[in-house]
């Protein structure tokens, strides 16, 4: 692979935005890209990919190279070089680059290798957290698995094309696919492309979902005509498949503590054709109380750690803290405590979570229905999804229903 040093500038001016002024990888490598027009799918596809790689190995980089932050424009540098050593890649001769000790690298990384939470690049309480709840075995294994690039994965939207139809079509634009065996909608790409750019997106025949993340509408068993309200929806990812399941018929509310992402839950609803959705943000309680008994079917998509998600979100292993677990576990009980409430006699609901740790999922559950808001409830099933065993996001969804 040849470097070309704009590009790699733009990756290590995203890096500085990233590491020293804490900004979220997404966010600033839509600003970096946005260098130059000029730039192509390759070279956006080259920024985008070596900042992500570079965010994930951030720890075994800087422990290999020797530096601490805030990383100065040298620093940024000797990280890059230890990217290109470990990926086999030429260091060419800039001045920037000179000197660096190829053989040394490739030593430090064989010892530092032995010890997981620098090999698997994760803060020293992240590890500790995981081997607890999870066990040496499975922990190992799951990070492992968690700090693989993720692939693309479609949903077809079933409202407006078939998946049969759908890769035939994609094919025509030069975008392979392959279906996954055992998740209806999904579509998968071998090779990372721009999916967004297609007219096949604009026109709402899919959307890009992570294949655990389609399980979780189809776990609900919603019908349609139902009313069912999904009350954690944000931005509508599992809105738009519930609606597709629903086969645009019945009511479906959508709600969030955010305005703004639900207005960008009904952008995207007009794209797919979703007509049966309706978005109401959660202001009060007066909102939850209106819908006290009424729902046919309930989903509780809760906010959750994301430990399960690390493989598109890497630099949330740098931003998360073990306090906001604690918070987060907090209002994951309240939300099961008081929206369970929404549920109507014979209903079912959902609680799901993009976390591998027991005690936002399972342990949540249980301790739900040990409470007196949860004792109507009766519980049917479960699934830890881990991404060790399953190839995708690590993610936690259970069935409860209303008696
Ligand atoms: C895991 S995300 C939901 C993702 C979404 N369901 C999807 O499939 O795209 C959790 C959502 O819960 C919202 N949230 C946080 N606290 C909440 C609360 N107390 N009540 C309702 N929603 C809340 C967040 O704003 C966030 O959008």
């Amino acid at each position: 692979m040849r470097l070309h040093r704009n590009l790699v500038f733009a990756v290590i001016d995203a890096l500085h935005y990233i590491f020293n002024e804490r900004g979220y990888a997404d966010k600033v490598i839509e600003k970096v890209l946005k260098y130059d027009k000029r730039w192509g799918a390759r070279d956006r596809g080259f920024i985008a990919e070596t900042t992500y790689d570079i965010v994930r190995w951030k720890r075994l980089y800087a422990t290999i190279s020797e530096v601490y932050e805030p990383y100065t424009r040298e620093d940024l540098f000797r990280l890059f070089a230890v990217w290109c050593v470990l990926k086999g890649i030429r260091i060419p001769d800039w001045k920037q680059l000179e000197g660096t000790p190829e053989r040394r690298i490739k030593g430090k990384f064989d010892e530092l290798s032995k010890i997981r939470k620098i090999k698997e690049s994760i803060p020293d309480w992240m590890d500790e957290l995981g081997e607890e709840a999870l066990g040496a075995k499975l922990w190992s294994q799951e990070i492992t698995a968690l700090n693989k690039q993720a692939s693309v994965i479609l949903r077809t939207n079933t409202l407006r094309i078939k998946r049969e139809q759908l890769q035939i079509l994609l094919a025509k634009n030069d975008i392979e696919t392959e279906p996954i065996e055992g998740y209806p909608d999904a579509l998968e790409l071998p090779i990372r492309k721009n999916v967004f750019a297609t007219e096949a997106f604009k026109e709402g025949l899919f959307e890009v979902q992570d294949a655990s993340s389609q399980l979780v509408a189809p776990f609900l068993e919603v019908k349609p005509g139902q009313r069912v309200v999904d009350a954690c929806a944000g931005a509508g990812g599992k809105t738009l498949h519930l609606a597709s399941q629903m086969e645009n018929k019945g009511q479906l509310i959508a709600l969030d503590i955010y305005e703004s992402k639900l207005k960008k839950l009904k952008v995207r609803a007009r794209r797919n054709g979703v007509h049966n959705v309706e978005t109401r943000a959660i202001d009060s309680t007066k909102v939850i109380k209106k819908l006290y008994n009424s729902a046919d079917r309930l989903l509780l998509d809760a906010p959750c750690s994301g430990l399960g998600v690390l493989r598109r979100n890497p630099d949330s292993k740098w931003k998360l803290e073990p306090d906001f677990i604690t918070r987060i576990m907090g209002v994951q009980q309240e939300i099961l405590q008081n929206y369970s409430k929404m549920v109507k006699s014979g209903g079912q609901m959902v609680y799901a979570t993009c976390s591998i740790l027991p005690q936002e999922n399972a342990d949540q559950v249980a301790k739900f229905l040990d409470s007196e808001a949860g004792s109507g409830f009766e519980f049917i099933k479960e699934q830890n999804i881990y991404a060790s065993k399953s190839g995708y996001d690590g993610f936690y969804m259970a069935l409860l229903k209303k008696q």
